[in-house]
């Protein structure tokens, strides 16, 4: 048999999108260790639930596979979701060794299923997916808790067919995804292929097999990360900080090294200074045959990894969901107050300069969003965790540029005083509770801002125009010339020079009106008397004279390479005799 020692539980969460089944999942999973087990046999932690190594072999119904694993069994995270899951961080990684991602076989992917698979790619994190409802395949008749080779073989041929073709379709958006994915009992290799078990959570079938593949990932992937020290000083995770009655501020916490006993110094990162405490009181829930107690939780005086736990002490009211806690002596105190906080600081960003600003209501999201906005090289200026405050809203709208006049949202609320700031601001606010949407939301944004932008360029760009000098309407000769003019084609508009149909330049176009009114500007058809600066009427211009706006080379090739499709018939017309004129000289000008 394998070395057992010292080796701890391996973390499981299990991820996937909203209704696809996760806690129906993770219920059937408890419930089968609770009725194939002895009693006793299932611990419930807090925010976790331990189904030990013999249950599960109980439940696979081989005893020889006994010798097989070496793994005390798997610890659930009861909350599920990618939250849970990015919340359970050590440094720099992730704290869950290994995951389920569920997937409705009938709905398939949806953004929450791409989220957990980009969260498990980038942590590297082992897992396996379950395809879950097969039960709601046409036709299927359930065999409740059977692992699926069984219940598969009592399926009709059609049935089995309607599954394999759903299964496919899983299969095909993993590849999508760049996961070389298989039903599970045809993978030869799980470090090269993903394994995807069908599963009724509901009814229980494909459950072993879960459970199976999920002991075999750790034995393939993890023994290295599971050696732990039993007697070494406890390391853990914030999972939650939680209002209790009586107790105040506690601490749900997952502990994933060494061991925690009641008064112990621990020390746990907070938004300022790490918070150090003395443990009062380490808290498990009560079974259920105790629950004559008043309180639901009763009190142990050591914990030993992996483990779930909350723990009662004074001065944990600013502590953070995601951060480190670590057990300290007094001669390690200091450097492990200053390893926590570097853990923080590593995770946060203050530059003061130019960015967007993130909020996210734990470490572990704020860790992962800051990833996926670098990754789009977007500049961060400000990363922390908590809600939206009046301070970030101002200092967001001290910023300029549009593109980072932006605060990003996680979980977070905005507080009142910011939201009415935000209201009479441009700051733009994005939140959600889907990290890759944040990303998508944030993008379209950026293109839409880069839209206008490009816009107000074409707005400013000038365009072309034609015109004609009117015989008998010559209003004053120079200084400047002003005579009335119908604009043959495109517009004119002031501040333009014009130039004859030979090339020459012979002024710019100083006014224009129409009945006595200003105008900036006058489009194909109508007649106007136009005030033409540098130009005398009999010496460079005369009645009947047809003149071009003289656009500007650099606009020239905007209008023709960029711009071209959205002018008007009249306008391109106008454009192609300009560029003719223009190219008759010099035949690359504004090529
Ligand atoms: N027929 C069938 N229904 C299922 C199965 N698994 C879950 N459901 C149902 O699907 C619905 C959603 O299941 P949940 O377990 O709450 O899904 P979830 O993923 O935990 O949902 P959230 O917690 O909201 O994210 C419930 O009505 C379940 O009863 C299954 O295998 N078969």
């Amino acid at each position: 048999m394998a070395d057992k020692k010292n080796l701890r539980t391996p973390i499981v969460c299990v991820m996937g999108h909203v209704d696809h089944g996760k806690t129906t999942l993770l219920d059937k999973i408890r419930g089968t260790a609770i009725v194939s087990g002895e009693a006793g046999a299932i611990t419930q932690h807090i925010g976790a639930t331990e189904v030990p190594i013999d249950v599960i072999i109980n439940k696979l119904g081989d005893p020889r596979l006994r010798d097989r694993f070496i793994v005390p069994g798997l610890l659930f995270i009861d909350t599920p979701g990618h939250h849970a899951f990015t919340t359970l961080r050590s440094r720099g990684g992730a704290l869950a060794d290994l995951a389920i991602v569920v997937v409705d076989i009938n709905e398939g992917f949806k953004p929450q299923t791409y989220e957990s698979l980009q969260i498990l790619k980038r942590f590297k994190t082992p897992f396996v997916v379950v395809a879950n409802k097969i039960d709601r395949i046409g036709g299927w008749v359930s065999q409740k808790d059977l692992p699926f080779a069984a219940t598969f073989k009592k399926q009709s041929e059609d049935v089995q067919a309607r599954l394999e073709t759903k299964l496919y379709e899983v299969i095909g958006e993993l590849y999508n995804q760049g996961f070389a994915a298989e039903r599970y009992d045809r993978v030869t290799n799980f470090q090269k292929t993903l394994g995807v078990v069908p599963v009724s959570a509901m009814t229980g079938e494909g459950i072993p097999d879960v459970l199976m593949v999920l002991l075999g990932l750790a034995q393939k992937f993890l023994e290295a990360n599971l050696h732990y020290s039993a007697k070494g000083p406890g390391v853990g995770t914030v999972l939650e900080v939680k209002e209790e009655k009586g107790l105040g501020a506690t601490l749900d916490v997952i502990l994933y090294d060494g061991t925690l006993k009641k008064g112990d110094t621990v020390v746990i990162g907070s938004l300022g200074k790490p918070i150090q405490t003395k443990v009062r009181a380490l808290l498990k829930p009560r079974e259920l045959s105790e629950m004559r107690y008043e309180s639901k939780f009763k009190q142990v005086n050591k914990v030993t990894a992996a483990a779930g736990v909350k723990i009662s002490a004074p001065g944990l009211e600013g502590a953070l969901a995601g951060s480190p806690i670590r057990v300290a002596t007094e001669e390690t105190l200091d450097e492990i107050a200053a390893q926590v906080k570097s853990e923080i600081d590593e995770v946060r960003i203050d530059t003061g300069s130019v960015g967007i600003m993130i909020k996210a209501d734990t470490l572990g999201s704020l860790e992962a969003l800051v990833h996926e906005f670098q990754k789009d090289d977007v500049p961060i200026r400000k990363a922390e965790v908590g809600d939206i405050s009046h301070r970030d809203a101002i200092e967001a709208s001290t910023v300029e540029d549009p593109l980072y006049s932006v605060v990003i949202g996680f979980n977070v609320k905005v507080h009142p005083d910011a939201r009415d700031f935000l209201q009479e601001s441009t700051v733009k606010v994005f939140t959600s509770d889907v990290i890759y949407r944040l990303v998508e939301d944030y993008q379209k944004y950026v293109k839409e801002q880069q839209e206008q932008a490009e816009k107000k360029i074409f707005e400013t760009i000038i365009r072309p125009g034609k015109f004609k000098i009117l015989p008998g309407c010559i209003f004053r000769q120079s200084k400047p010339a002003v005579v009335g003019v119908r604009v043959l084609g495109g517009v004119v508009r002031t501040n333009a020079d014009v130039m004859l149909e030979n090339g020459n330049v012979v002024g710019k176009i100083k006014g224009l009106q129409i009945e006595g009114e200003n105008i900036p500007s006058a489009g194909v058809g109508k007649e106007v008397a136009m005030a033409i600066d540098g130009a005398t009427v009999g010496r460079q211009i005369k009645e009947e004279d047809v003149l071009y706006i003289n656009v500007p080379e650099r606009h020239a090739k905007v209008l023709e390479h960029e711009i071209y499709d959205s002018l008007s018939t009249d306008e391109k017309e106008t454009l192609d005799i300009f560029l003719s004129l223009k190219r008759k000289d010099n035949p690359f000008w504004a090529k």
